[in-house]
């Protein structure tokens, strides 16, 4: 398989605090790939250096072979963690703005994602539960034909529905020859979905495994031992 994203002794500091420690990752194109950690691990910096909106304080990524800049948010579909979407607009709107925006987004994959969740195109934003919303983010992101998906936390703060919603819509509608990458604290929700994992502590990659891998040396479920894993209180390095 090919490599779409390579990290080379990525580091982040806010200030003098380090946030990422040299972190080195190779990615292949075709996978779906857990960013796991507990808050304040270092998710958010990785996805934000990923979407372009953030700078290492040294080391070089490349995604497809390039720098992330213009050209790799052409096709790097970013969901954050935050909420992004103008409450004052429409549905509808808010769509033709991200078709217009990426000449990737496919607006027939929007309109057929948009009749599952039977809400009005014509609402305004302002209106929608929190869980809508959550999905209206996931429906603009998921209708890009993008190489890369990078959703933060895209299960977080909403019901076991709807997590079952997002999840059955990233698997049903990424492009099979992208890869997705999802960043979650939330384990037990997203291991079914997950071809490979990756275990971030402190701001360092601890672990970069296969599912099948981890569940058949050790036993037991992504779940289980990444407990076992931050239960522990030490810095050691896990091998399998
Ligand atoms: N803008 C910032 N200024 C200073 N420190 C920051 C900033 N953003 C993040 N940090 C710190 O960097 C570390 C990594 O944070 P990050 O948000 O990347 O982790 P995370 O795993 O995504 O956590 P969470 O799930 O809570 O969002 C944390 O110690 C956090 O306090």
């Amino acid at each position: 398989m090919l490599e779409l994203l390579n990290l080379k002794d990525i580091n982040k500091k806010y200030g003098i605090k380090p946030a990422l420690k040299n972190i080195n990752l190779n990615i292949e194109s075709g996978k779906i790939i857990g960013l796991l950690g507990p808050n304040g691990s270092g998710k958010t910096t990785i996805t934000k250096i990923i979407a372009g909106l953030l700078k290492p304080s040294s080391g070089i990524i490349t995604i497809d072979g390039h720098k992330p800049g213009e050209i790799t948010k052409s096709y790097v579909a970013y969901l954050p963690d935050k909420d992004f979407l103008d409450i004052n607009m429409s549905i509808d709107d808010t769509i033709k703005i991200f078709a217009d925006f990426y000449a990737d987004f496919d607006i027939s994959v929007a309109y057929r994602l948009l009749e599952d969740l039977q809400v009005q195109y014509k609402s305004k934003i302002r209106t929608l539960s929190k869980g809508n919303r959550k999905k209206i983010m996931l429906i603009l992101v998921m209708s890009r034909r993008a190489k890369l998906y990078v959703l933060d936390e895209p299960i977080a703060g909403v019901d076991p529905v709807a997590r079952d919603y997002i999840l059955n819509t990233i698997v049903g509608n990424y492009n099979k020859t992208a890869t997705v990458i999802i960043s979650t604290h939330l384990i037990a929700d997203v291991e079914k979905i997950l071809d490979d994992v990756i275990f971030i502590k402190d701001g360092e990659i601890i672990l970069h495994e296969t599912s099948a891998a981890i569940r058949n040396e050790k036993g037991c479920s992504i779940d289980e031992y990444f407990r076992e894993v931050y239960d522990d209180g030490q810095n050691d390095k896990v091998r399998i």
